[in-house]
């Protein structure tokens, strides 16, 4: 296995090692004690999983309260998937990084608690999959405009599918004054 620090402290591109044969490959998507050697040291308490057609965008989107680290990877297709650091006391508080997640490349992106989070499908169809280091709140969900001018983030894609709460999510310079407990 393969892990590259980005610039998002905590925020890891995982290369699994495939083992390919003539049936087909193999690959541990999930392993406790190796991952926890590189600082994934989290107790995953639920898997998810999503289907997407080309265009759609899910994100960015993170729980307030109840913060999930997230292990994310493509079983089908490809994505361009983001992490947005939004730790108040982080150097890089705002930054993001994007990568490309599919069925041909295996990689996987841990981010971590605290990260906004989202992507957007490339292929015809994606299926994505991850597991979560707390429990879905659908009270507690926070969201970010996927377009948001600060952020910044250069999306392979225009005009995406979104649903109608993405569509209105708040923006960067809205979430930052609660997250800072700043007054606007
Ligand atoms: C996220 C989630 C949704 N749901 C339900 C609520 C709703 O009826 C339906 C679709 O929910 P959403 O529109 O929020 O799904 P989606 O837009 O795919 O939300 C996800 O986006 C990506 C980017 C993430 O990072 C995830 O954490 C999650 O926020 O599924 C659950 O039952 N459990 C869950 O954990």
């Amino acid at each position: 296995m393969k892990v590259i620090e980005t610039k998002l402290q905590g925020c890891l591109i995982i290369h699994p090692d495939v083992h390919g044969d003539n049936r087909g490959f193999f690959l541990e998507t999930y392993q406790e004690e190796r991952y926890a050697e590189y600082g994934i040291k989290y107790k995953f308490v639920q898997d998810n999983r999503s289907r997407s057609s080309f265009g759609v965008l899910r994100g960015l989107h993170f729980q307030k309260t109840r913060p999930q680290g997230k292990l994310v990877s493509i079983t089908r297709g490809e994505v361009f998937d983001v992490a947005v650091d939004l730790r108040p006391e982080s150097k890089t508080f705002g930054e993001y990084v994007g990568v490309v997640l599919s069925e041909e490349n295996n990689t996987q992106l841990f981010v971590p608690p605290g990260f906004a989070h989202g992507f957007c499908v490339l292929s015809e169809l994606a299926d994505f999959s991850y597991k979560c280091t707390d429990y879905y709140s659908p009270s507690d969900e926070g969201g970010i405009i996927w377009n948001d001018p600060i952020i910044n983030i250069e999306w392979p894609i225009k005009d995406p599918n979104l649903s109608e709460k993405d569509r209105l999510l708040p923006t960067f310079d809205d979430v930052k004054c609660n997250i800072l407990g700043e007054k606007k």
